[in-house]
């Protein structure tokens, strides 16, 4: 297949609430930087899988309600842990919501997306499926 993977960054503030998240308990911040990658199975008449532009747009939109955001006060997150795997999937869900939507402009060639959340130099996660 081939892919198209553009890339942003949030920083959020956050605490997990478990024994097993040891200090992380005590609220922390973080900076994730986001990679969206767009799969298609071939490249359209103009040699692209997506248009840069409008990926960037799209992620850009989708990250901007988390931006600066302390996580524990987001309403939709109450009572959840906001992991980094957690988050990857909060993120795919709502870029996939505008794949489907149409907003890339695509045709419905995008068929699969993958998000990938750095939470350090040292550890990363993600969340991969089909629009
Ligand atoms: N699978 C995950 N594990 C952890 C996450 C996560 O999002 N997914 N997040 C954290 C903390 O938020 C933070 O990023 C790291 O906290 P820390 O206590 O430093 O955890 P580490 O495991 O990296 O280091 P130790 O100090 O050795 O426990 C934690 N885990």
């Amino acid at each position: 297949m081939f892919a198209v993977e553009v890339r942003d960054h949030i920083m959020i503030a956050h605490s997990f609430a478990s024994p097993i998240f040891g200090p992380a308990q005590n609220m922390h911040g973080a900076t994730f930087t986001v990679d969206a990658a767009f799969y298609t199975e071939d490249i359209d008449q103009h040699g692209l899988v997506v248009d840069i532009g409008l990926a960037t747009d799209m992620l850009s939109e989708v990250l901007a309600p988390l931006k600066f955001q302390n996580l524990d006060e987001v309403p939709e997150f109450e009572g959840k842990f906001t992991t980094t795997e957690f988050l990857c999937r909060h993120i795919f869900d709502r870029m996939a919501g505008f794949v489907r939507e149409g907003r890339l402009k695509d045709d419905g060639r995008v068929k699969k997306l993958r998000i990938l959340l750095h939470e350090s130099h040292v550890a990363r996660a993600w969340y991969e499926g089909e629009v």
